[in-house]
């Protein structure tokens, strides 16, 4: 959830140096409620498996495994999105 926080952090701040554009704000903002919103759900899901079911168990196992995956896809599609609106601006100032 800190990591995520912080890359959320860093793309806004990156926005507001490279003056990205109206749609591109609301690609990046809808990755960034996307990623944030499934870790907050993963995070409640791992809660109620671990108050529901202490022990050790490869179903709840799976279950978190399923959620941590849904994050990740979010992250990685996420982190494609930023490098597609981020990457000509940086390469075009560097
Ligand atoms: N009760 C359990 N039974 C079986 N496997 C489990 C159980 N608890 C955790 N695991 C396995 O360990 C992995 C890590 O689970 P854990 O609850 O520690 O999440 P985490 O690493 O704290 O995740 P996050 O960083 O998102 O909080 C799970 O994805 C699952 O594969």
């Amino acid at each position: 959830m800190w990591l995520h926080s912080a890359a959320a952090v860093l793309a806004i701040l990156l926005g507001i140096f490279l003056h990205i554009g109206g749609w591109q704000w609301c690609i990046i903002l809808i990755c960034i409620a996307m990623v944030l919103a499934l870790e907050i759900i993963n995070t409640a899901i791992e809660h109620l498996a671990d108050s529901l079911h202490p022990g050790w168990d490869p179903q709840i196992g799976l279950v978190k495994d399923l959620a941590a995956a849904a994050v990740l896809v979010a992250a990685v599609i996420s982190l494609i999105i930023g490098c597609w609106i981020f990457g000509p601006a940086l390469i075009a100032m560097l």
